[in-house]
């Protein structure tokens, strides 16, 4: 491989998405479309608790690491996105409300008793991934959010579409996502447009995409394993009522 341009960077990165991003995943497909039934939709709301919980843990480790106030200061937003900035707000509160919307015990979830091993593996390992590579690495790992508002419209329009047990209020988590997704991608976009710009670095902010889009599929993939096909639930993880 040679050095590639910015905007040919750009294209390998959004090519990397276009094949490998979770909006493909059966899982996905099938909560969209209306095939799940009201435990099975249970069960993606709590194992994806997971990731959300994690995410301010991931985006705190990374801002101890960024070398400027001015990096600091233009990612630290994240954290106030997540975790609020008073008690019951932000998006792991309102993911919370997601969970008690669809039927789950808020404080059940938040024990992360009920949790697929599958799901706890992937999301630390992404949390690792972040704070152990380098920095351009770890922004580029968040790359997958450019392509979060596409599958978050087709979700929020599917499950209230199909699923009964489903309103407005309770998918109020992914409203505000869709202008937060679009701000936080672009500027770690333009980062690492700007600092990619050897093949040794174009290479690992390549991998460290897949990487991420492979964290994604696998939480899918544990979740379809254990709800859906062949329907084996790990022991002690959280068992749909009736
Ligand atoms: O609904 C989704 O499909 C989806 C995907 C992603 C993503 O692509 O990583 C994120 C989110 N949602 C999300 O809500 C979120 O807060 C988030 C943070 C991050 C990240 O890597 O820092 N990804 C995502």
């Amino acid at each position: 491989m040679s050095v590639l341009s910015p905007d040919d960077l750009e294209d390998a990165l959004r090519a990397i998405g276009a094949e490998r991003y979770h909006n493909r995943h059966p899982f996905h497909r099938a909560l969209h479309e209306g095939r799940l039934d009201r435990g099975q939709v249970q069960a993606w709301a709590l194992n994806r608790f997971y990731y959300q919980s994690r995410i301010p843990a991931k985006d705190a480790t990374l801002i101890a690491r960024l070398p400027t106030a001015e990096l600091r200061r233009a990612w630290r937003s994240r954290l106030i996105d997540h975790d609020g900035d008073a008690p019951g707000t932000g998006g792991v509160a309102r993911w919370l409300r997601l969970a008690s919307g669809v039927g789950l015990d808020p404080d059940y979830v938040e024990s992360l008793d009920g949790l697929l091993p599958g799901t706890r593996f992937a999301v630390d390992a992404y949390v690792h991934f972040v704070a152990g590579r380098s920095i351009l690495e770890a922004i580029a790992s968040s790359l997958t959010e450019l392509f979060s508002p596409t599958i978050i419209a087709e979700r929020v329009s599917g499950m209230l579409a199909h699923y009964d047990f489903v309103d407005r209020d309770t998918l109020a988590y992914f409203t505000p996502r869709l202008e937060q997704a679009p701000k936080d991608s672009a500027f770690a976009l333009d980062y690492v447009r700007a600092h990619a710009t050897t093949e040794e670095t174009q290479a690992a902010v390549l991998a460290a995409l897949r990487f991420k889009c492979g964290v994604l599929w696998s939480m899918l993939d544990a979740l379809d394993y254990a709800y859906v096909s062949p329907g084996h639930v790990p022991p002690g993880a959280f068992v749909p009522a009736g």
